[in-house]
């Protein structure tokens, strides 16, 4: 990052006032009428009704959409476990982001829990207030099992925003870069490096979309995730392949798919020279990917690349697809976000960058360029307007269609095509899980 940018992020988020949101009043409250309405005496109606009928919280409260941004801070992007206090920057980021692309509301709450337990305990306990939770920024392999925890004790959406929201994306664009190199899903061989939140759940994405584990070699700080090793956790385990290979070096030579969600500069230059023809590297580590586009593209003119950024072509980041996963979640009152609601959100995102790109597009991004699908554009543009609607109806049918939905699909949703896809969809998620 420039020196000038570093400036520009301080004094973004410190003028005119600290923060980037604020809360804001949604009914009148000028005359003692209207508080008489919005606190006590008035204020005692909605609670006797909730009382005797929980479901009517979501008529007369802000839960139906609101939604919880919770980390402990033991992740935060590629940065470490900075603590809670120091990721709320980040929380209120995507609080942002859920405000801007899906008119979704956000309390960001940051919690101090020094095991996984108590952080379960915490997120439970203030649960009645959301109508859906995004867990966010917290390392593997504890991400597992609090998500999992959190699942079993809330009838309402928890989603782990850095393992889901990663690998749906991650898929979406790796279908996109296989179909642009000619290459198949069954026949590549891939390296993640790192086997944490976003490898683990980006690598169980791809096997139920078709990729056999013994296609994978899986990376951490002490080298390829193999059956040799007395080190591992049930999580990476899972991925430990029969090789005599130890290292990134070793393993990539050859491979034709590189996806990074572990750390700065730790794909050389030499390590992508070594990789098969026409490869794919999304060198996803936030704010610094695991090897430049600079670089990549001074060693290579045959690859597709990807960052997590904004500033570079090929933006994989999982704000594509967390805002609008919750609005179609949120929408159908969905208890659970599936591996169905998943792939709906990965297919309805695949598709659309095959669509014609909006001229306004091109306007947000201030450029005369017009995008249009192609090795410089894999994926829609975050700021892709249509988005909201495509996924959030894709992922919403998906819930109807797996019975996790208490409402019928919204009205104001695209019309529901008669065949369209999702049985398909549905289908090969079961099969294949
Ligand atoms: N573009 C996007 O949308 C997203 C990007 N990310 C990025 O992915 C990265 C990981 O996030 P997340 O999975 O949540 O974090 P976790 O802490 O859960 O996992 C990090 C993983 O990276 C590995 N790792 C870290 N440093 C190295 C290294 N020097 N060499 C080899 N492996 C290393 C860790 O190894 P070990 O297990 O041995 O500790 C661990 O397996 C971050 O940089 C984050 O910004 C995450 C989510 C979304
Ligand atoms: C994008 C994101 O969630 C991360 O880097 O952690
Ligand atoms: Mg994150």
């Amino acid at each position: 990052m420039t020196q000038e940018l570093k400036e520009s992020a301080l004094a973004y988020h410190s003028e005119p006032r600290p923060g980037k949101l604020c809360i804001q009043i949604t009914k009148p409250t000028e005359t003692q009428r209207d508080l008489a309405l919005a606190y006590t005496p008035g204020v005692a109606e909605p609670v006797r009704q909730i009382k005797a009928d929980p479901e009517l919280a979501y008529q007369y409260t802000l839960k139906g959409n609101l939604v919880g941004v919770i980390t402990n801070g033991t992740a935060v992007l590629g940065l470490g476990n900075v603590g809670p206090l120091a990721a709320k920057p980040v929380m209120e980021g995507k609080a942002v982001l859920f405000k801007q692309f899906a008119d979704i509301d956000v309390f960001d709450i940051e919690v101090n829990a020094s095991n996984p337990q108590a952080f379960i305990n915490t997120v439970a306990r203030i649960a009645p207030t959301f109508g859906g939770i995004n867990l966010e920024d917290i390392k593997g392999p504890q991400c597992f099992e609090i998500e999992q925890a959190l699942i079993e004790r809330l009838d309402i959406p928890v989603f782990h925003d850095d393992q889901h929201g990663t690998a749906i994306i991650t898929v979406a664009a790796l279908l996109n870069a296989l179909e642009l190199q000619g290459k198949n899903l069954d026949e590549i061989k891939v390296v993640c490096l790192g086997a944490g939140a976003a490898g683990i759940a980006s690598m169980r994405l791809l096997i139920a979309m078709g990729l056999r584990r013994d296609q994978i070699y899986m990376i951490d700080r002490e080298g390829v995730i193999h059956t040799g090793r007395a080190d591992l956790n049930p999580y990476k385990f899972a991925f430990a392949a029969e090789t005599q290979k130890r290292t990134l070096a070793e393993a990539i030579e050859g491979a034709d798919v590189f996806i990074g969600v572990s750390g700065a500069n730790l794909l050389s230059a030499r390590m992508l020279q070594s990789m098969n023809d026409k490869p794919i590297v999304f060198a996803l580590s936030n704010p610094d990917p695991e090897i430049s586009p600079e670089i990549a593209h001074s060693v290579r003119d045959d690859l597709i690349m990807a960052t997590g950024r904004s500033d570079y072509p090929n933006q994989v980041n999982n704000v594509l697809c967390f805002p609008y996963i919750f609005r179609g979640a949120l929408d159908v009152r969905a208890t659970r976000i599936n591996q169905e609601m998943m792939i709906a959100a990965v297919m309805a995102i695949r598709d659309l960058a095959k669509q014609p790109v909006p001229e306004i597009i091109s306007k947000a991004y201030d450029t005369d360029k017009s995008f249009s699908f192609g090795s410089e554009y894999i994926l829609p543009k975050p700021m892709d307007p249509r988005l909201k609607m495509v996924v959030s109806s894709a992922v919403a049918q998906a819930a109807i269609t797996t019975g996790v939905a208490k409402l019928p699909y919204p009205s104001h949703y695209p019309k529901l095509k008669e065949d369209n896809g999702l049985k398909q969809e549905t289908h090969l998620a079961t099969d294949l899980a």
